[in-house]
């Protein structure tokens, strides 16, 4: 049977703040982060499997990411936790806010390396995850492959 990559994308909003970097974005300000998540495996052979032709359900892909990532990033502001924004930080969510504290400068290419290891804790054995794209701004990405990580 062919190894088959199904893709399924998501997007969320979400604020985010780079302590100590050289330019704008050292600002708290938000982007309309777009991801788009493949997995690849082989489609199920057994035609009594209600899941018959699929290598994984979409909606079952769309369950994990939900939970995992869009959940919990969308409509919230990532800081990195080891800086002094963690002060802003509490501010912010003493006065009711949705923060994130995250263990890393929250870039993009920072960002799709901790979802990868979120999402490929909860995909079935059989179902691999191929890559990732995380796409910020309308002409900035970032990309997560297995093949450049094994
Ligand atoms: N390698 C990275 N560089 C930058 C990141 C990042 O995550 N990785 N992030 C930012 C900012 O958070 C923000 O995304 C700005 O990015 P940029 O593409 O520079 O945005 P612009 O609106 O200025 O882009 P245009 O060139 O106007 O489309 C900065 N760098
Ligand atoms: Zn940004």
């Amino acid at each position: 049977m062919s190894n088959i990559r199904i893709t399924k994308q998501f997007s969320f909003e979400t604020g985010h703040a780079l302590y100590g970097y050289d330019g704008k974005c050292r600002n708290v300000h938000g982007h309309s982060y777009k991801l788009s998540v493949t997995v690849i495996g082989t489609p199920i052979s057994d035609n009594n499997n209600v899941k018959f032709g699929m290598v994984i359900d979409f909606g079952d892909l769309k369950k994990i990411v939900k939970s995992e990532i869009v959940d919990v990033f969308d409509h919230a502001t990532v800081f990195n936790k080891n800086t002094p924004h963690v002060e802003l930080a509490k501010e912010l969510s003493d006065r009711g806010h949705n923060v994130l504290l995250v263990d890393y400068q929250p870039t993009s290419e920072m960002m799709v390396i901790d979802f990868a290891e979120k999402i490929k804790k909860h995909l079935p054995e059989n179902i691999t995850l191929f890559s990732l794209k995380l796409q910020e701004t309308d002409t900035s990405f970032a990309e997560w492959y297995a093949a450049d990580n094994a």
